[in-house]
């Protein structure tokens, strides 16, 4: 049983990003009781994923549902309750207005979070305007950050970078989770605005999604105790 208690525990997503439910379950069980919540996203939704999270909840741990839907309302809609007949934690959605709502009804009346994905972590000022938009990274967060309250979610995936920024939008109840966390002198890989779990945390982040700084390690159990550790110190 890892030395951090639980709260610290439950600000930390382990990312099961691989090719089969086996290698996923095999990181599982080498982390035991001290991970918690687990994000199972669309390489491993498209191999079988959906069934290990019904196993994971059924085990006692939370489930994120990375699917990121954006789609017409009512598609969208139906998809949350499903997600929420599940029993599944979070569920992701791209932050359009029209989606956010839309999943904002099929989870209403349920535990379900329904984050709004602002804009990825893998994207920069450049790479918005090469997609054809109009603001940059900033601008665009500050945006659906707002219009994500509107819709009445609980909060959004943004950059840690964002994360003050949009936790004075969404004030002290409104859910905010990062990704693109990266321990001191680990490897960035295509991320682009990262910073470290501490800096997470204190930025205002309530959780932190981490993936290859735990699936690429070496010792993966260490590398979530690490960060667990600066967790428990943030
Ligand atoms: O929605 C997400 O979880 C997500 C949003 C985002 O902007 N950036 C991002 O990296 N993610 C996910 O967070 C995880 C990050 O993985 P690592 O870069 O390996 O830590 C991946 O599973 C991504 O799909």
């Amino acid at each position: 049983m890892s030395l951090v208690d639980a709260k610290v525990r439950d600000r930390m997503i382990v990312a099961l990003d691989y090719p089969n439910v086996g290698a996923a379950e095999a990181l599982v069980w080498q982390l035991g009781d001290i991970v918690s919540f687990y994000k199972i996203g669309l390489e491993l939704s498209i191999a079988g994923g959906l069934d290990l999270a019904a196993d994971l909840i059924g085990a006692g741990k939370k489930v994120f549902l990375d699917l990121k839907l954006h789609d017409i309302g009512n598609t969208v809609e139906r998809a949350a309750a499903a997600a929420a007949e599940r029993g599944v934690h979070i569920l992701t959605v791209h932050a359009y207005p029209q989606t956010m709502a839309a999943a904002a009804r099929g989870a209403k009346g349920s535990p379900l979070e329904v984050l709004g994905v602002t804009v990825l972590t893998s994207y920069d000022d450049s790479d918005l305007a090469t997609a054809g938009y109009r603001m940059g990274v900033t601008d665009t967060v500050r945006m659906r950050a707002g219009q994500a309250r509107e819709a009445g979610i609980a909060g959004v995936i943004c950059a840690p970078t964002d994360a003050a920024m949009v936790r004075a939008i969404l004030g002290p109840d409104g859910r905010v989770v990062t990704p693109g966390v990266r321990p001191k002198g680990a490897d960035v890989g295509d991320q682009k605005r990262i910073a470290t779990p501490a800096e997470a945390i204190a930025a205002g982040a309530d959780r932190i999604v981490v993936g290859r700084p735990v699936t690429a390690a070496e010792d993966p159990v260490a590398a979530a105790e690490a960060i667990l550790a600066e967790l428990a110190g943030a």
